[in-house]
C-alpha cells in the first residue's frame, strides 16, 4: 500500500498529513512555532522554525507509525501565503522572514499605487496591500540595502521548505498570484511589475503548476528519515487554495470559511474575467485554470489566541469555550472588533485596532469569550456580504475548516451568523489534507482534482441556523458595523502613544 504525505506550513504550526488511496488519514504529526511582533505592525518567523518543525514532524510521523515515511510514493505542500522569505548564493536565509500579517508596508504600497495606478490590478488582478509580498521585497529594498544586494531568490514559506528538501527553487501559480508580482492570465511573472520596481527577473523563482513534479528529496535527508529517494515532490500550493480542495469547495454556489490565525471567506471562480475592482482577493486556484475570490480577516483565531494568552492562560480553547453556550447571542451587550493586527477586509486599515464595547461589572469571562468569538464571526460576515453582493451569488453550502470550526458552539455561530447551513469535514486536517491531494493526484492516482475530490472529501451536514437567534444577530452585527467608523480616528490617536 502506497501513501502520500501533505506538509502544511502553518502561521501557528507544521502540520504532517499521510493518506492511503481512499483519503482516509494514516497518521497526523504537527509542531508549533511562535510568530515575533518586535514593533508595532511587525510581524516576523525565523524560517529555522520551519525546518526544526519539519524535523520533529518527520521523526514523531515514523516513530508512532512504524517507518511510515517509508511507504510514502509523493509529497506536497500547503502554506502561509505572501510571507517573504529572503535567501543569499549559498541558500542561506538573510533576515527572518516578513509575514502576511505584518503590516509596516504602508508606504511601499502608497509608493505602488503613484507608479502603477489601475495598471497593477490590471495586470494581478488585485490591488497593493500591506500584506502582499511586493510591498515586503520593496521595504528591505529601501531600509536594508546590505540585505538587499546579497539577495539570490526570493520564496514563500513553503517554496523555502521544499528548497530544503530538494535543493529546487519554484513556486507555483498559487502562491505566484499573491505576490503581486504575477499575471494569473499569462502565468508568468510581470515584467512590467519586475522593471518598474528595478527588481531583477534573475531572483525570481520558476513558476509552476501545482501538481507539477520539481524534484526529489536530496539524498541525506532521505537516509536520515527513511523516505524512499524516489518519493515525487509536487509543488503544492496558497493554504487557502488547499483548503477549499480539502473542503469540496468547487462549485461555484459553494463557499468556505477558514478560521486560522487568519480568517477567510471564500468562493470559487471558474474563470478571471472579473476582479471586483480589488474589493476582494482574486487568485489562482491549485486546481488548473480556475481561481478564487476571498476577503480576509487579519487576525480571527489569533484574536482568540491572543485574548487565551492575555487572560486566560492556564486554560485550553475547549475549557475556555466551554460554557459560551450558556452566554445568550449579543454576549450580554458586549461587542468585540478583531482589528488587533490592523484589519484587510472590507476596511484595509493597517492602523485600525481592536476593541470590546459595552464592557460593564456583571460580564464574566464567559462573556467575554463569547464575544471575542461572535466578533471574529462578524468579520467574516462582512466578507461575505461583499462576496454575495459582487458575484450575485447566495451560498448554498459554507463549508467550514481551520481551529476555528473545532468547537461545535462556534459552529452553531457562524451558521445563525451567516444565515446558512455549515458543514464541517468528517477528516477536518486544514490544508495539509489539500497538499496531500494534491500529492495524490500529481502521482496519478486520479486524471484530475474534480475526481480526487469526489473520492477523498466527506462533508458531514452539521449545524443549521436557530431561527430565533437570526434578528437579534441581525441586531448586533449593525452596532458591530458602526464600530469600524466610530474608532478609526481613536485608533489613529492611540497609535502615536
Ligand atoms: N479547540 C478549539 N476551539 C476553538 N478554536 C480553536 C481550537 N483550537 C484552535 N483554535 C483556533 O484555531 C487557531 C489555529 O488554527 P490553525 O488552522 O491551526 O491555524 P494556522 O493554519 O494559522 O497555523 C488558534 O489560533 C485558535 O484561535
Ligand atoms: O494572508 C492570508 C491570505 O491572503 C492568510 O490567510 C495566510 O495565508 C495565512 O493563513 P493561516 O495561517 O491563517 O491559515
Amino acid at each position: 500500500m502506497s501513501y502520500v504525505l501533505g506538509i502544511d506550513i502553518g502561521t501557528s504550526s507544521l502540520k504532517g498529513i499521510i493518506l492511503n488511496q481512499k483519503g482516509e488519514v494514516k497518521a497526523t504529526e504537527s509542531s508549533q512555532y511562535d510568530v515575533n511582533y518586535p514593533y508595532p505592525n511587525f510581524s516576523e518567523q525565523d524560517p529555522k522554525q520551519w525546518i526544526r518543525a519539519l524535523k520533529e514532524v518527520l521523526k514523531k510521523l515514523n516513530a508512532h507509525h512504524e517507518g511510515i515515511l517509508a511507504k510514502i510514493a509523493g509529497i506536497s505542500f500547503s502554506g502561509q501565503m505572501h510571507s517573504l522569505v529572503l535567501l543569499d548564493e549559498l541558500g542561506e536565509v538573510i533576515r527572518p522572514a516578513i509575514l502576511w500579517n505584518d503590516t509596516r508596508t504602508f508606504k511601499e504600497c502608497k509608493e505602488i499605487k503613484e507608479k502603477m495606478g489601475s495598471k497593477i490590478l490590471q495586470i494581478t488582478k488585485n490591488i497593493p496591500l500591506e500584506g502582499f509580498t511586493l510591498p515586503k521585497v520593496l521595504w528591505v529594498k529601501k531600509n536594508e540595502p546590505g540585505n538587499w544586494k546579497r539577495v539570490w531568490k526570493m520564496l514563500l514559506p513553503k517554496d523555502y521548505v521544499r528548497y530544503w528538501l530538494t535543493g529546487a527553487i519554484h513556486m507555483d501559480f498559487s502562491d505566484a498570484s499573491g505576490t503581486l508580482m504575477f499575471n494569473p492570465e499569462t502565468k508568468e511573472w510581470s515584467q512590467e511589475i519586475l522593471n518598474k520596481f528595478d527588481i531583477s527577473p534573475d531572483i525570481m523563482p520558476t513558476p509552476v503548476s501545482s501538481q507539477q513534479e520539481v524534484g526529489k528529496i536530496k539524498s541525506n535527508i532521505a537516509r536520515e528519515f527513511s523516505i524512499s529517494p524516489n518519493v515525487s515532490v509536487f509543488a503544492g500550493g496558497a493554504d487557502n487554495a488547499c483548503a477549499a480542495l480539502a473542503s469540496g469547495v468547487i462549485e461555484k454556489q459553494d463557499a468556505m470559511v477558514s478560521i486560522g490565525t487568519s480568517g477567510v471567506f471564500l468562493s470559487y471562480e471558474e474563470k478571471i474575467t472579473n476582479n471586483y475592482d480589488g474589493k476582494l482577493h482574486y487568485f489562482c486556484h491549485v486546481i488548473p485554470e480556475r481561481y478564487y475570490s476571498m476577503g480576509v480577516t487579519l487576525s480571527a483565531g489569533n484574536s482568540l489566541k491572543w485574548f487565551k494568552e492575555t487572560f486566560a492562560t492556564e486554560k485550553t480553547y475547549s475549557e475556555l469555550l466551554a460554557n459560551i453556550h450558556e452566554v445568550p447571542p449579543g454576549s450580554h451587550g458586549l461587542v468585540f472588533t478583531p482589528f488587533i493586527t490592523g484589519e484587510r477586509t472590507p476596511y484595509f486599515d493597517p492602523d485600525i485596532k481592536g476593541a470590546f464595547i459595552g464592557i460593564s461589572a456583571q460580564h464574566t469571562l464567559d462573556d467575554f469569550g463569547r464575544s471575542v468569538v461572535e466578533g471574529i464571526t462578524f468579520s467574516l460576515r462582512e466578507s461575505q456580504e461583499l462576496l454575495q453582493k459582487e458575484t450575485g451569488r447566495v451560498y448554498e453550502k459554507i463549508v467550514s475548516v481551520g481551529g476555528g470550526a473545532k468547537n461545535p458552539d462556534w459552529l452553531q455561530i457562524q451558521s445563525d451568523v451567516f444565515q446558512s447551513n455549515v458543514y464541517s469535514l468528517e477528516t477536518e486536517e486544514g490544508p495539509g489534507y489539500g497538499a496531500a491531494m494534491i500529492a495524490a493526484v500529481g502521482i496519478g492516482w486520479f486524471a484530475t482534482f474534480e475526481e480526487c475530490s469526489k473520492e477523498f472529501v466527506q462533508q458531514q451536514k452539521m449545524t443549521t441556523p436557530h431561527a430565533e437567534n437570526i434578528d437579534k444577530y441581525n441586531t448586533v452585527f449593525n452596532i458591530y458595523k458602526q464600530i469600524y467608523r466610530k474608532t478609526a480616528g481613536i485608533s489613529r490617536l492611540l497609535k502615536n502613544i
